[in-house]
């Protein structure tokens, strides 16, 4: 953070009428925009009627080019009305620029001061002060009102440090609702310069924006962070879109919001380039609703789709999750075989008909069962889309029958038999009892179809044979019997779709001539089914592709997730952004090789977060522990405010309804709470009622109770009628969210629900932004001071 100097004091009376003098001249400079604004406004207004007036005639192109008209004034009219609250936020003054040559924002370009610029006896003068905001607005000889925050020209109002301050002076953040400015807050860049603006010296206002940021009590919705983009944060968010740019960082470090502002960033760079859209995938619904409002508010939204991992199929949404063992299952690429081999086995059910029966040139023919499958095993040979293969099929059946007539020794004059053939072929597949075998025999497969065959458990193990173990096999077939889709399946569905191919559709209907309805012509014209090419070209359309693909949470992915997002972005340019420490995922090497897969040879560009903005120092410290048990060696991010205060330790006690803590006085225990007389699960829902209902009067926002998967949906009962501003989610749902207080609920119950249960509990332990508490349970282990085994040093 930059070095303060000057600091003003609000009780100074001399100071605050400095403050009052720089409050009231940036009102005047956004009344100046507003202003602006307003003609901008009129203009584009005036643009729209004027366009609608010119009538519905006219030729095609003037028609066109009107249209086109309304649609640009209307989005720059939608623009400018959205009155963001603070749509000025901030504010750089700096010193003559090297070259003197400007941008086309009317900026300068020169990142170094000019020679001279700083006098011997550390005097300067301001040369350029630029405003930064949400858009940019030009004033009406075109000089820069306000710089849009993505332009090259804003970037040193979040590159600037003391250390390397270019031409930044002071860098100011101002604070405003609606039309009116209500704060500055001010980092001097060059602390040991006096410079002047317009002969007056620079006042340094406020103890810095980030930290008033970082207090700010949260709500169910993350905040942009635009105003206080860090320097490293700013160098992922502008880095150039080639390839594949690679970010780490720890719990809190703004990896999240980082994405979401790469997002805009790159929309804004670069609108026709990604006007194929941008793909943000999200690990869970939870994470999506609390990040979806950023965009908006940064004034990008439609292009860029934010979707949870779990409804990234069309049509189909995971309403549940796996038991650890069984998602390690289907999330593994040990999965491949089994569906390639499921999506092949599903032709066959328990309906398939064992014998076809036909009758051609008079003669009734017949395939047997060994005959069959020996046709369906050449049709299946290679690795073409099962769907794809039903003309082949087709064929050979054809080519059997023909065989069994007889009827090819008749003539040896080619065209004759290639005749004779022909009328063969339509003899058979005019039949309704070929057309009826044939759909029974070779169905079109749907993926969910698959799935459902992959309920059963015998032919699942047949499918599984050497893949799975019987044990995988029985509960993996178990969980594709419950109602609902998981998380994991929506990838297998996906696979599915792959392998399968998708199912040709009938050709639209001709449209119907009256006069073949007269003549029975109708009836008799077969509806052609869709050609290769047709199919290709309709797929190519359907296809979700993205021009740039943004993973957040990208450690939590399973293999067959990342193939599930490599196909959307095949050839997309890519952003990921993850935590190895805070993986969920049992195997991170098997992960690290599908990743690397979907991502393909493209050049990476790493880079790496290292403050962790959430959490107080008192939080981080205890989370440390956790990390050193889960990822030995592994470094934590270094919190940037400390609160004072120390995380709580509560323990349940033995009999229900009453509990025993430590730390800072007797919380009071409420006599009926949500879980009476429910044994020691009654206990322990007192607890943590009793501690959020604490929580709630110590902090303004949000509270998270975060417990071990399998107990949240009786954590959500714990809470009943404490108001929305408390929430129970299980320790998967709580990725990426923050509260303002947290509690988390028997730390050795989340760890050992699965394998990554330590990294599990780390992520739990990172979500507060003021205050935690941990309630342990017997299992915990707790020492005197209530302290959990895992929480000791
Ligand atoms: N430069 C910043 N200015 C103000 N707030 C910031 C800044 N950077 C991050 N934050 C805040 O810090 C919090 C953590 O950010 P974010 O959720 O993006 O972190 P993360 O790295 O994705 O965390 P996790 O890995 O735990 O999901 C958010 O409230 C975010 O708004």
């Amino acid at each position: 953070m930059a070095a303060q100097a000057q600091q003003e004091t609000a009780v100074d009376p001399v100071h605050d009428s400095v403050r009052d003098r720089e409050i009231s001249g940036e009102q005047e400079h956004l009344d100046r925009v507003y202003r602006r604004l307003e003609e901008k406004i009129h203009e584009a207004e005036f643009l729209m009627h004027d366009a609608a007036r010119r009538g519905q005639v006219g030729t095609p192109g003037a028609l066109a080019e009107r249209d086109a008209q309304v649609f640009r004034a209307g989005v720059h009219l939608n623009r400018l009305n959205n009155e963001f609250e603070d749509f000025l936020f901030g504010r750089i003054d700096l010193l003559p620029g090297k070259d003197g040559k400007k941008g086309p924002d009317g900026a300068y370009t020169a990142v170094e001061p000019a020679e001279g610029a700083v006098r011997p006896d550390h005097t300067a003068d301001i040369a350029e002060t630029l405003h930064i905001g949400r858009i940019g607005v030009l004033d009406a000889e075109y000089s820069p009102l306000v710089i849009d925050w993505r332009a090259p020209a804003a970037a040193p109002f979040y590159r600037s440090t003391p250390v390397d301050p270019g031409r930044v002076v002071r860098r100011r953040v101002i604070r405003s609702k609606g039309r009116r400015v209500l704060g500055v807050e001010d980092d001097l860049m060059r602390p040991e310069l006096t410079a002047f603006l317009d002969g007056r010296e620079l006042p340094v206002i406020g103890d810095g924006a980030l930290m008033a940021a970082l207090g700010q009590a949260r709500t169910h919705s993350m905040r942009d962070i635009v105003a206080s983009i860090q320097a490293e944060q700013d160098l992922v968010i502008r880095a150039p879109a080639a390839s594949v740019t690679y970010v780490e960082g720890g719990p809190g470090t703004g990896k999240t919001a980082v994405a979401l502002h790469r997002a805009a960033y790159l929309l804004y760079q670069d609108r026709r380039r990604y006007a194929g859209g941008i793909l943000i995938v999200s690990p869970t619904p939870l994470l999506v609703a609390y990040t979806e409002g950023v965009l908006p508010s940064l004034g990008e939204e439609g292009q860029v789709a934010i979707r949870a991992i779990g409804s990234l199929v069309d049509g189909a949404e995971a309403t549940l999750y796996d038991a650890p063992a069984v998602a390690r299952a289907k999330g593994s690429s040990r999965m491949l075989k089994v569906i390639r081999k499921a999506a092949r086995g599903a032709l066959e059910s328990t309906g398939t008909p064992t014998r076809l029966r036909v009758v051609a040139f008079g003669r009734r023919l017949e395939l047997d069962a060994g005959e069959l499958a020996a046709v369906r095993h050449t049709a299946l040979g290679g690795t073409a889309p099962v769907n794809l293969l039903r003309p082949r099929a087709r064929r050979l059946l054809l080519d059997a029958l023909w065989e069994r007539s007889g009827a090819g020794t008749r003539h040896t004059d080619p065209e004759l038999a290639a005749e004779l053939r022909s009328s063969f072929d339509d003899d058979i597949t005019t039949e309704d009892d070929f057309l009826a075998f044939f759909d029974a025999w070779w169905p079109e497969l749907t993926p969910a179809a698959v799935l459902d065959a992959m309920a059963d458990e015998r032919r699942l193990g047949r499918w599984a044979r050497r893949v799975l173990n019987p044990g995988e096999v029985r509960k993996v077939a178990r969980s594709l019997r419950r109602d609902g889709r998981s998380v994991h399946d929506i990838a297998l569905l996906d696979e599915l779709q792959a392998v399968l191919g998708a199912p040709a559709r009938p050709r639209r209907r001709r449209e119907l001539d009256p006069l073949d309805q007269l003549t029975g012509l109708e009836e008799l014209m077969p509806v052609r089914e869709e050609s290769q090419r047709e199919r290709a070209e309709r797929l190519a359309q359907e296809r979700t592709e993205y021009a740039h693909v943004i993973v957040d949470e990208a450690q939590d992915l399973t293999p067959m997730q990342w193939r599930m997002i490599g196909r959307r972005g095949r050839h997309a340019t890519w952003t990921v952004v993850g935590d190895p420490a805070q993986s969920s995922w049992s195997d991170p090497d098997e992960a690290a090789q599908a990743r690397d897969e979907a991502l393909g040879s493209r050049p990476r560009r790493r880079f790496e977060l290292t403050v962790n903005y959430r959490n107080p120092a008192e939080i981080a410290h205890l989370a440390a522990k956790v990390l050193a048990l889960a990822m030995p060696g592994s470094v934590a991010p270094r919190a940037v405010r400390s609160t004072g205060v120390e995380p709580r330790f509560v323990t349940t006690g033995g009999e229900p309804g009453r509990l025993q803590q430590q730390g800072q006085g007797r919380v009071p225990v409420r006599e009926n709470g949500a879980g009476e007389g429910a044994g020691p699960g009654g206990s322990l829902a007192e607890t943590v009622r009793a501690e959020t209902a604490r929580l709630l009067e110590r902090v303004d926002g949000t509270v998270g109770v975060v417990v071990a998967m399998q107990r949240r949906e009786e954590a959500r009962r714990w809470l009943d009628g404490l108001g929305d501003r408390a929430v129970a989610l299980g320790s998967l749902e709580a990725k990426g969210l923050e509260y303002d207080a947290t509690i988390v609920v028997s730390p050795a119950e989340i760890a050992d629900e699965s394998p990554a249960g330590l990294r599990v509990l780390y992520v739990a332990l990172t979500r507060a932004t003021q205050q935690l508490t941990v309630v342990s349970a017997e299992r915990d282990e707790p020492d005197a001071a209530g302290v959990p085994d895992l929480l000791r040093d």
